[in-house]
């Protein structure tokens, strides 16, 4: 060894005085534990540099405190802990802490009527913030679902009464006739259009929360739609599928409305934005709605 000391440029003073926002690392992969499920994620850690005369923050001490996130399953109580070591660790230079983590959420999916089930990833971005002193957490989830357009529906519908007229115009009707024409082409001449569609939830999470209710939303999301896409998928299971879609026509509006009330009904729910995407197969652009809410203070 020699007896030069390692230069610290980040402790010398900056030559133009100024604080910053937000100043630290984007894109540090690493392990998460959501729901007993060891999950590849990546991670935004930052700080702001208050002290506008320091040349810069301690990048290390971010990227070390981000190992409390290795071994404990991610709650709300967690996160708070690693920005208050980002903040411990940046004394008299910072006095706001970010983290924002992005993963992919696997949930095990049944098959909607066979004995099947498959797998289905929810991309899903957890951003937590100690900002003069409050604490916050945002989850923002992505379900994609089905979407049939109750309009095309509508004018389909008329098409096949104006065949029924058509073909059965001065004939008495037979029961076995009907069944025969109502299984033909003609039975179902024209056909609405649907979509898959997609739903971004921006949740802001009750910080009281013991966990992350990441599940609980994504179900809730996905049973007040009605047509969520599927993993496995049979015959039988495309046929009740369809007969889904046929439940639950849905405008974008239909959708935001939907997801809006389901939402609010959750108490983990402290706010939220929701925007619901409808990539439409009638026109080259899509078809879009949004909603926020936030709860009253009690
Ligand atoms: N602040 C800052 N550091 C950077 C940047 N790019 C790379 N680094 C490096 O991040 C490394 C870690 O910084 P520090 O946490 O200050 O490292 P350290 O001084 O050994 O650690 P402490 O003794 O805890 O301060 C240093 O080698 C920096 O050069 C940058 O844009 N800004």
């Amino acid at each position: 060894m020699n007896a030069l000391t390692l230069p610290d440029i980040a402790a010398q003073a900056s030559r133009q005085a100024l604080p910053l926002d937000w100043v630290g690392m984007c894109g540090i992969a690493l392990p998460i534990l959501i729901d007993g499920q060891r999950l590849t994620a990546t991670a935004d850690a930052g700080v702001s540099l208050d002290d506008g005369t320091a040349r810069g923050i301690h990048m290390s001490r971010l990227y070390l405190a981000l190992e409390m996130l290795d071994q404990q399953p991610l709650t709300p109580a967690l996160l708070r802990n690693v920005l208050l070591r980002f903040l411990d660790s940046h004394e008299g230079l910072s006095k706001n802490a970010y983290l924002r983590i992005y993963t992919d959420v696997l949930l095990k999916r049944p098959a909607l009527v066979s004995p099947l089930a498959g797998w289905k990833g929810y991309p899903v971005s957890i951003e937590a913030r100690l900002e003069n002193q409050m604490f916050h957490v945002e989850l923002k989830i992505d379900v994609t679902y089905s979407s049939t357009c109750p309009c095309s529906a509508a004018l389909a519908r008329q098409l096949i009464q104006q065949q029924f007229l058509d073909d059965f115009a001065n004939i008495p009707l037979q029961h076995e006739d009907v069944l025969t024409w109502l299984g033909s082409a003609n039975g179902i001449l024209a056909t609405p259009h649907s979509q898959r569609s997609s739903a971004q939830l921006s949740i802001q999470l009750d910080e009281q929360q013991p966990d992350l209710p990441l599940t609980e939303l994504i179900d809730n999301a996905e049973a007040a739609l009605g047509t969520a896409v599927q993993t496995a998928v049979k015959r039988a299971d495309e046929q009740a599928f369809a007969l889904a879609n046929g439940q639950n026509l849905m405008f974008c509006e239909d959708a935001a409305r939907r997801l809006h009330l389901a939402l609010k009904r959750s108490d983990a729910v402290k706010a939220f934005h929701l925007k619901v995407i409808h990539a439409e197969s009638l026109h080259a652009h899509d078809a879009v709605a949004e909603s926020r809410w936030t709860r009253d203070p009690a």
